[in-house]
């Protein structure tokens, strides 16, 4: 196992299960959050000032409202509630108002790097003007930078269940050199995956990969390991969004580890979907063990009820992890991420020093 592979146990620090409280540290830790949503991540702040500007909307706008609205009853509901929020963005002016705003709630928990996933084909078949979509998220990407310091890529993800049309549409706007964003970097796969296989997205990853994108789908969400090794020899992977019922699969967690193929996974996500049933039954433990490089994330945090801090206590407590394990977890991120070596370097050194300063007595 390397170094910065979460290793519950191996640290000398008192664990999580002693006395110490591990909000605090995980409030100022740096972090990088490698599987969030765009639309998901609009908070009851942004989603209130969207549905302002079209209160035509049947979103609702009070908090405690909102709070029942995102309580699902399985991932086909949480698509349905998901889509009534993507029709809120219905503007250039809009996308960028969403984008900055998350990367201020992700400045807010010390996120200094996130891989946002962007599904273009909704807004574009929404009638928004592809070029002014692009132009949208850029700057918001480069005022976020500067305003909050937090670096921004976008994940352009096909939403499976929308078919071939949404791939061939999506693989477009990606390699299209005089579309595809400065801050892409890699293709995604997302909504459901029962009646959606895999293999059938291979041309348009493959494409994407040959203009030098990473393949980054979702895969073991709701259905079972086979869709896993789909995505890692169809779609050739490199990290699996959640990947939760690898756990089935003893050969598919050694492969995974063996390939350094992260898991991305969403504790509160896997609840509020109910792809797993509670949190104790979690099978993130079973990942560490297996040696799987595993990355927390936070996927669309408003929705489930969490935050990416939230996320990380979670992780802390089911995998009975102190400050040098939190630090560990938080810098499987940076090694999972696509960021450039210097930027890993520095964020890893930042994150070391972060914890040093917080352990020195
Ligand atoms: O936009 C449309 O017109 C459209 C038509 C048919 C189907 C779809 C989708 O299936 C959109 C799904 C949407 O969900 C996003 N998402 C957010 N969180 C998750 C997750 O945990 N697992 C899978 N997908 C997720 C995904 O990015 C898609 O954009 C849309
Ligand atoms: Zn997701």
């Amino acid at each position: 196992m390397t170094d910065n592979r979460t290793a519950p146990g191996a640290s000398a620090m008192p664990s999580t299960s002693g006395t110490r409280d591990p909000h605090a540290f995980i409030a100022g830790l740096p972090k990088a959050e490698l599987h969030v949503h765009h639309v998901g991540s609009a908070s009851p702040r942004i989603v209130a000032e969207l549905a302002a500007r079209h209160p035509d909307s049947k979103v609702p706008t009070d908090p405690e409202a909102l709070a029942d609205y995102f309580t699902f009853t399985d991932f086909a509901h949480f698509i349905q509630v998901y889509l009534s929020v993507v029709d809120l963005i219905r503007t250039p002016e809009d996308v960028r108002l969403l984008t900055f705003e998350v990367a201020r709630d992700l400045a807010r928990q010390q996120v200094r790097y996130a891989e946002l996933t962007v599904t273009p084909y909704s807004s574009t078949r929404r009638g928004i003007d592809e070029r002014a979509f692009m132009e949208a998220i850029e700057d918001a990407r480069k005022a976020a930078e500067s305003e909050f310091g937090t670096v921004l890529r976008w994940c352009f993800d096909i939403p499976g269940e929308a078919g071939l049309v949404s791939a061939e549409e999506t693989v477009r706007l990606a390699t299209d050199d005089r579309l595809r964003p400065e801050g892409l970097v890699s293709f995604g796969l997302g909504g459901p995956e029962i009646g959606v296989p895999r293999p059938q997205f291979k041309p348009y990853f493959d494409r994407a990969i040959a203009a030098g994108l990473r393949s980054v789908p979702h895969a073991g969400e709701t259905t079972g390991p086979e869709t896993v090794w789909d995505a890692l020899t169809e779609l050739r992977a490199e990290r699996i969004g959640h990947g939760t019922s690898s756990a089935q699969d003893p050969k598919l967690l050694a492969h995974l580890a063996e390939h350094r193929v992260a898991l991305e996974v969403c504790p509160t996500s896997n609840i509020a979907t109910r792809a797993v049933r509670t949190l104790d039954e979690h099978p993130i433990k079973e990942f560490v063990r297996a040696g799987v490089l595993v990355t927390i994330n936070s996927d669309d945090p408003p929705m489930f009820g969490t935050d990416l801090n939230n996320e990380y206590a979670i992780a802390a407590r089911l995998l009975d992890l102190d400050e040098q394990g939190l630090a560990a977890l938080a810098k499987n991120a940076v090694a999972a991420s696509f960021l450039d070596e210097p930027g890993k370097a520095r964020l890893s050194d930042e994150i070391d020093s972060y914890t040093s300063t917080w352990l020195t007595p």
